[in-house]
């Protein structure tokens, strides 16, 4: 997978709950990675709803292929679960993959993805694995990577980089185990591990491991206990490892990976990272060999469908596109999988394992960037300077000045980390490694650097924020709710402690941890507690060196919408600040606090309540400290307008995303002609919503109005320029879309539109095709339509809504007369936009012809306009493009591959001749006869028919 690009898939429980949570996910995903390919989607829930949306699904895209070119549009994809996911993924998850994880009740994603997926990550080494109960959505989301960043220029094999490179700091691993060839597990669902990962970006996501736990899924309690690995664990493995000769190679590899796990955790435990780490490495390479082959994919991937085939839950209607047999075409197959990967060599893509050649080329980086790296292998770095760390190059390895004010004393290798032994005494690894891998990896260097205080190169601190820092690389966000739950142990994560604690530390020594973890935790690292730019200048001090470069997500996102909707608008997922569209929705509008609630998006969340701790409940209780910390988890809380409380998250974000249109500038000059239709619409709407101090009482501006006309005049046009001048949101939908895509969900539809519309005013509200929408009613017609029609004529006619907001309708059609009469009243102001004139003609051609070399004059300009006279504005657009071609044409087709772009000839009237022969008016004269005849009734122009009602009702009544 190419640099930067980065696939998010996402365990979504598709909930009304918990569907804003993970939506937000997505979205701050998408907006933190902007070569984001694939968000991938997974519902499992509901399995008739998410069966239906399958089908639906499938309805539009037939194929796992076509699927798979969904994906690749980035276009989120929704699927029915790990069936599909296999589709899809093929059985490995691509190098750089983010998985987004939640359990659901029964452990599906546990039992399956996990084990046939996840476990594979610990080869891929650089999946990033999220998990979390977490209910307080903002404070998980701050969690999330900061963008990634192309270090290309650093480093000259971008593979390596993006391999190197980490997506996350916290981690939240629930690995599946397989209790039956396991005794140590009998009696559990799965590993539950806490990890921190350096952002120096080891190559094994689970290098600096935290904490093991292991959790049983009892319906939806989750039982989480501290670890314990037993002296014999080598026998246990002895007895995996003969186990596993005799399964089928898919199994075989499951077991083998559980045992390389337990050994890596086994010896970490007992021997310190370090070392755990080289035997890690080691294993990884010889494991990865094996499952990166092609052969071994495919075994996953059936291993996996043999799995979803006997899930229960699976409904009936949905079968996986992917046989038993593997996918239909392996090599097709697999290059989509492969993403990117240029080896396309029977061994597989092996982007996910290192080759010597990129092992090669980071090792003399290593050496290059980072002379200190051997010394640091070498435990020879007694201290570590934090304000030294620098943004930089990765892997930076800051030996210290031993005397300088901020240095972090030398801890001395406690009992957890004891100081590396030979490991060949332990009987747990035949040789010491003894390749390059296991030092050119920076599995050593990586994971030695906090046994052994060689600070990685990370998001760096003070010294005075160390304190809070080192006890606090998770916290409050993800950790904190951990870290009640999970009770101690979490002196680990503090240099300054001393020894490791026994799980049910006692109440002071829980408190000492809250205290000096602070109570941003993790956000604390993310800078939002003692990292923000506040938080420095109140402490008089200055942020570290580096510091100016760390940006927390949030805040990256922030600068990014500023940048790209300027300080007015932009969306932003919860800000408060007045100057952003906030998700919150008070952006560019009025802010009201008192429409405000405070609201957690996911704070019902199903997630959580299937993550009760008995621990957590124990150790916060009886002294109120969770009380504490849900004050402060409500006061981080997403602030939610009001307006939107009562509609479903997914439907909002779908607003966002589809309908919400932040497009680009258009100003009257861009549309020719229609003079009177753009003197009355400035008058009637911009103006007013310029300033609507002044247009109050009888001068307040009609809720909505009309364009009609022939197509390709310039309607949509003119909704566009309406919000962009008037500085509005602008949404557009086509009412087609609102009854057939979203069917049996129209009015909710509308309602949620209206509702996001107030929220983000002043909006523009542009609906094309309106009479689908708000065609006459009648005795036939469905009941859904129906719905939807009386929804959006209460909408339109402001029941419920505020007479201050600025909300603005504009219905398009080509079809006036179809119009209900209810709606007809509503649209007050009903403009007809007729056929470009030939002023209008001739300046649509000069203006479409202002970016193209052409030898026209004025009068052959003249001349053309005169000669389309019935062409509408998209025809004339049409005619223009067309014409463009001519002087391509006339090239042979010898020539079209080497000239060069400037040699191409200028376009000319001979062109446009050719080119009126072949483009001709959209538009009948019949067709407009009836446009004419209904303006002349019901438009708003000047020209319009009065009907004498007196005289003409008493002739009408005597035929
Ligand atoms: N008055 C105009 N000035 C400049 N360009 C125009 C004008 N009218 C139409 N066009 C061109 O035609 C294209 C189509 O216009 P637009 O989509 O606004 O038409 P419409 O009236 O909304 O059509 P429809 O009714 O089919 O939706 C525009 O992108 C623009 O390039």
């Amino acid at each position: 997978m190419p640099l930067g690009q980065v696939t998010c898939w996402t365990g979504l429980t598709l909930e009304p709950t918990t569907y804003d949570f993970w939506s937000l996910v997505v979205a701050r995903l998408r907006t933190n990675f902007p070569n984001c390919r694939n968000v991938i989607s997974a519902l499992t829930v509901e399995p008739t709803w998410s069966c239906d949306y399958v089908r639906y699904q499938q309805h539009s895209h037939p194929s796992p292929a076509a699927w798979k070119r969904f994906c690749g549009r980035s276009i989120e994809l929704i699927a029915s679960g790990i069936p599909s996911l296999d589709t899809v993924l093929g059985g490995g998850l691509p190098l750089g993959s983010i998985v987004l994880l939640t359990e659901d009740e029964l452990g599906t994603y546990s039992d399956m993805f996990l084990k046939t997926y996840l476990a594979q990550g610990l080869v891929h080494g650089d999946t990033v694995f999220l998990a979390t109960p977490e209910t307080n959505v903002k404070a998980f989301c701050e969690c999330l990577p900061a963008p990634m960043e192309s270090h290309a220029d650093e480093l000259a094999d971008p593979k390596i980089v993006s391999r190197c490179y980490q997506l996350s700091d916290i981690v939240f691993g629930l690995v599946a185990i397989d209790s039956t060839s396991n005794p140590l597990y009998s009696e559990y669902t799965g590993l539950f591990q806490l990890h921190k990962i350096s952002p120096v970006n080891s190559l094994t996501p689970l290098a600096e491991v935290s904490d093991d736990w292991a959790f049983k899924l009892i319906k939806k309690r989750l039982l989480i206990e501290r670890l314990t690995l037993p002296p014999e664990l080598d026998t246990v493995l002895r007895k995996l490892s003969s186990d596993a000769s005799s399964l089928p190679p898919n199994l075989a590899l499951n077991t083998e990976r559980a045992n390389i796990l337990l050994k890596y955790r086994y010896t970490a435990k007992r021997k310190g990272d370090w070392l755990a780490s080289e035997i890690l490495g080691n294993q990884l390479r010889e494991y990865g060999n094996r499952v990166d082959d092609r052969q071994s994919i495919n075994n996953f991937a059936s291993a996996t469908l043999e799995l979803a085939c006997k899930l229960r839950k699976d409904c009936k209607g949905w079968k996986s596109g992917l046989p038993l047999s593997g996918p239909p075409n392996l090599q097709e197959f697999l290059k989509n999988v492969d993403s990117g990967c240029a080896n396309t060599s029977e061994q597989g893509c092996t982007a996910a394992v290192p080759s010597s050649h990129e092992l090669h080329n980071f090792k003399l980086f290593m050496s290059r960037s980072n002379p200190e790296t051997q010394k640091a292998q070498n435990h020879e770095l007694p201290l570590v300077e934090s304000s030294r760390i620098q943004a930089g190059p990765l892997f930076r390895i800051t030996p210290l000045a031993p005397h300088t004010a901020n240095r972090i004393p030398y801890r001395q290798p406690s009992s957890h980390h004891p100081p590396p032994t030979d490991l060949k005494q332990t009987g747990f690894i035949a040789k010491k490694p003894s390749s390059s891998f296991g030092h050119d990896r920076d599995f050593s260097s990586n994971q030695s650097t906090v046994t052994n205080n060689v600070v990685p190169h990370r998001k760096p601190f003070s010294s005075h924020e160390s304190n809070s820092i080192k006890t606090s690389n998770f916290g409050s966000s993800v950790g904190g709710i951990y870290s009640s739950r999970v009770g101690g142990r979490f002196k680990k994560w503090g240099n300054n402690e001393k020894e490791e604690e026994p799980v049910q530390s006692s109440e002071d020594d829980f408190s000492r941890r809250e205290s000096s973890r602070g109570r941003g935790g993790f956000r604390g690292y993310g800078g939002r507690n003692q990292f923000d730019g506040s938080s420095f200048e109140e402490k008089h001090e200055q942020p570290p060196i580096g510091m100016a470069a760390f940006k927390t997500a949030r805040e990256q996102l922030k600068i990014e919408n500023q940048k790209k909707y300027g300080n007015s608008h932009g969306p932003s997922f919860g800000g408060n600040n007045h100057s952003e569209t906030s998700y919150g929705g008070y952006g560019n509008g009025k802010y009201d606090p008192a429409r405000t609630i405070k609201k957690s998006l996911g704070g019902k969340g199903v997630v959580n309540s299937k993550f009760v701790s008995p621990l957590i409940s124990n150790n916060t209780s009886s002294d109120g400290r969770q009380q504490e910390r849900q004050t402060s988890n409500s006061q981080e809380n997403e602030e939610i307008d009001e307006r939107l409380k009562n509609i479903e998250p997914r439907m909002i974000e779908l607003i966002k995303n589809e309908i919400m249109d932040c497009g680009s500038k258009i100003t009257w000059d861009d549309i020719a002609g229609l003079h009177f239709a753009k003197t009355t619409i400035q008058e009637i709407v911009v103006w007013p919503m310029l300033r609507p101090d002044i247009f109050t009482g009888l001068r307040r501006p009609p809720k909505g109005i009309l364009l009609f006309g022939p197509p390709g005049t310039g309607k949509t046009l003119i909704g566009k320029c309406i919000a962009s001048q008037s500085g509005s949101t602008f949404f557009s939908i086509s009412a087609s879309s609102l009854t057939s895509k979203w069917i049996g969900e129209g009015e909710k539809m509308v309602r949620a539109l209206f509702a996001v519309a107030r929220v983000h005013q002043p909006a523009v509200v542009f609906i094309d095709e309106i009479d689908s929408l708000l065609s006459q009613r009648s005795e036939s017609e469905h009941e859904s339509s129906r719905r939807i029609k009386t929804e959006f004529l209460v909408q339109l006619d402001g029941a419920g809504t505020d007479e201050e907001d600025r909300l603005l309708v504009i219905g398009a059609t080509n079809r006036p007369q179809e119009l209900d009469e209810a709606a007809r009243r509503r649209l007050v102001k009903r403009l007809y936009i007729p056929l470009p004139d030939l002023e209008a003609r001739k300046e649509m051609v000069q203006q479409l012809m202002k970016c193209e070399r052409n030898e026209l004059n004025p009068q052959e300009i003249d001349e053309l306009a005169k000669s389309s006279d019935g062409f509408s504005g998209a025809d004339m657009k049409h005619l223009c493009q067309e014409a463009c071609l001519g002087p391509i044409r006339s090239l042979g087709p010898s020539q079209i591959s080497s000239i060069a772009a400037h040699q191409v000839r200028p376009v000319n009237m001979s062109d446009f001749t050719s080119a009126l022969k072949r483009v001709h008016p959209s538009v009948g004269p019949d067709d407009l006869h009836q446009y004419v005849t209904w303006n002349k009734t019901y438009g708003s122009g000047p020209n319009t028919f009065r009907f004498r009602y007196s005289k003409d009702l008493k002739n009408y009544s005597s035929v």
